[in-house]
């Protein structure tokens, strides 16, 4: 059993993540989350569950450091008011904050939300324990209306949606590349990773996601809400283990995305 330091990261996620926030042109995508042993990751109407202790939830700011950017879907913002932050560890390492990505197609995101009023509100933090959050839409919404958010304090990066009206996960890649972010930890919700978890393949063919972190916690929820919606359980990819460490209470498995153990 490991109880992660605080001042240095496990060494199981140096070993298999970008400790040093990728040196390729090709960003890493790391698919995170938490869940219960009913494979839940929130209560009934998605409200927040904590199932990480602790150690796990230390060892997830370590992750979070590592990788250049946090990226959730609209409804984890609206639902949770998440911070994104890395404040668990000591402020004197000195390591620079994830950049916050959201997914808001229709631009529902809420003025009021911390990570955007904490970033107005606290500008001696800026750059260090604190990034402007960055909100991908469709680049179908309005102008006026984007301005309006960026007048606000946020920026607005507009981009293609497929059918759905979703950021196409095929596309990310691109989409971070050209914002200069070489890897990204997509933490959900539900919807976000199971879009995710689906799109197997980047555009030249390569896996779409290269690292899976499970963080798996001794409980059951019940009613709530799905590792993925409900439905959506067919066509997930074949994930390998290539580690798995007790943290606490709770098991954290790392993954990798392995098509050619497919039957
Ligand atoms: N335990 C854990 O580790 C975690 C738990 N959670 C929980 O997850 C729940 C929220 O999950 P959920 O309701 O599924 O929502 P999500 O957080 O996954 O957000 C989904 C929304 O994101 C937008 N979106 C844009 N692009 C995509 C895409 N490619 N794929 C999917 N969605 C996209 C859509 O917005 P639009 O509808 O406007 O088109 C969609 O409805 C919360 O209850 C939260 O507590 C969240 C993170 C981690
Ligand atoms: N690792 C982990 N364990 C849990 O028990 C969780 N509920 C989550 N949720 C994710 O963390 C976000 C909240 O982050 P802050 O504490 O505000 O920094 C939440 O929105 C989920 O993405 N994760």
């Amino acid at each position: 059993m490991t109880t992660p330091s605080s001042t240095e990261a496990p060494g199981f996620l140096a070993q298999h993540l970008p400790l040093d926030k990728a040196t390729t042109s090709r960003p890493h995508i790391t698919v995170t989350w938490a869940q219960s042993l009913d494979s839940k990751i929130a209560g009934v109407g998605g409200k927040r569950v904590i199932l990480s202790g602790p150690e796990s939830m230390l060892m997830t700011h370590w992750l979070r450091s590592m990788h250049d950017a946090i990226l959730i879907g609209v409804n984890t913002l609206i639902l949770d008011d998440p911070r994104l932050q890395i404040n668990l560890l000591p402020s004197s390492l000195n390591l620079r904050p994830p950049q916050p990505l959201i997914l808001d197609p229709h631009l529902r995101f809420p003025p009021t939300a911390r990570i955007l009023s904490e970033w107005n509100t606290k500008p001696l933090e800026r750059g260090k324990t604190l990034l402007q959050p960055w909100i991908i839409c469709s680049d179908q919404v309005p102008l006026s209306q984007r301005t309006s958010l960026e007048e606000e304090g946020a920026r607005v990066i507009a981009v293609k949606v497929d059918e759905k009206g979703h950021i196409p996960p095929s596309d990310l890649p691109d989409i971070v590349g050209k914002l200069g972010l070489k890897s990204v930890m997509i933490e959900g919700g539900s919807k976000v990773l199971s879009t995710f978890l689906h799109q197997r393949q980047r555009e030249d063919g390569s896996v779409l996601v290269d690292s899976v972190v499970v963080t798996v916690a001794p409980m059951f929820i019940g009613q709530g809400v799905g590792v993925v919606p409900e439905g959506e359980d067919k066509g997930l990819p074949p994930l390998r283990t290539v580690h798995t460490e007790t943290m606490g209470k709770d098991a954290v498995m790392v993954c990798t995305v392995n098509e050619e153990d497919e039957e």
